[in-house]
């Protein structure tokens, strides 16, 4: 082969790299990017959603667990989903974040993300944090310790053992303990802490990442009514800044927090509008009371 031949060859080599790296990470290739800027890490939220689910279903041994289920959120929204035990609420947040792939459907992370191409892990990078109904913290180490290790988490193992915190990172952990109503309890063991408080120890863990939408399943489950309280003022003051999800039961807690709320009902959307407007709706009043 001439060297000319070897070197358009690896031209080609090379501008096929790029173009896949490009593919990957900015527009997927699709045309709906195409034209507007990308900025790679950032969300294209340009169409008006942060998460676009369409027409997604999975069965589990030939039982629709999510059935033809299609919902948006936009940036900076707080959608409250309810819905009777066993609607799929819980298979919802899998899909989305990874841990579950559909049998069929679209599954986007602002317009230009299919989710479906990527890994759980991959997208807890992204931007997608999850928030269990346990509190998982580390009870032997501190609030400080434990929001610190979350800053870690990003950073691989080599990196991690030898962090220490630029005045960044210290500045953001301090408006994180600020947020989570934990800046007096810095130096307390995470095991010591009420329920309610590692509950939002752990919210403060996935804050650290900056996620751009935050899945909670149950945040206010086994809470008293004062730390009920103190979450819904958390969660108001994330909107905005953060997109969120909240899977809830406790409906005195949805009325103080939620502005539209989604119904599941045998995986698929029931209902949607405000609260007022769901729990009028006889499909609604239906599905709850007939159980
Ligand atoms: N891995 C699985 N294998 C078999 N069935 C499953 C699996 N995961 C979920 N299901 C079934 O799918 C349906 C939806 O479950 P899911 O946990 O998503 O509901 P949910 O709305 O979160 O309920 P809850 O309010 O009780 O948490 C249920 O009937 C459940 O038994």
């Amino acid at each position: 082969m001439t060297p000319d031949l070897m070197e358009e060859g690896a031209r080609r080599v090379s501008a096929y790299a790029q173009l896949a790296t490009r593919n990957r990470t900015e527009s997927g290739g699709r045309a709906a990017g195409f034209g507007r800027p990308v900025v790679p890490g950032e969300v294209d939220t340009a169409h008006g959603r942060i998460l676009y689910l369409e027409d997604v279903s999975v069965s589990f041994d030939g039982f629709k667990a999510i059935n033809k289920l299609s919902l948006d959120i936009a940036p900076g929204e707080l959608r409250c989903i309810i819905g009777p035990n066993g609607a799929g609420k819980t298979t919802m947040m899998d899909i989305i974040t990874g841990k579950t792939r559909p049998d069929h459907g679209t599954v986007f992370f602002g317009s230009t993300i299919d989710l479906l191409r990527y890994k759980e892990a991959e997208i807890a990078q992204m931007g997608i944090g999850r928030k269990f109904q346990k509190p998982t913290v580390f009870e032997q180490l501190t609030v400080y310790e434990n929001l610190e290790l979350a800053l870690k988490t990003d950073k691989g193992v080599k990196a991690s053992m030898f962090f220490r915190p630029d005045s960044a990172d210290s500045d953001r952990l301090a408006e994180v303990l600020r947020t989570i109503h934990l800046a007096d309890s810095v130096n307390r063991l995470a095991g010591t802490l009420s329920h309610g408080q590692k509950q939002w120890l752990e919210i403060g863990m996935l804050l650290m990442q900056d996620p751009k939408l935050l899945l909670l399943d149950e945040p206010v489950a086994g809470m008293t009514d004062e730390e009920t309280a103190r979450t819904a003022e958390l969660f108001l003051s994330l909107k905005g800044q953060h997109s969120l999800m909240v899977v809830e039961h406790d409906m005195s807690f949805i009325r103080t927090i939620s502005e539209k709320v989604t119904v599941l009902h045998e995986g698929a959307v029931l209902a949607e509008g405000t609260l007022e407007q769901v729990q009028g709706d006889e499909r609604v009043i239906e599905v709850y009371l007939g159980r």
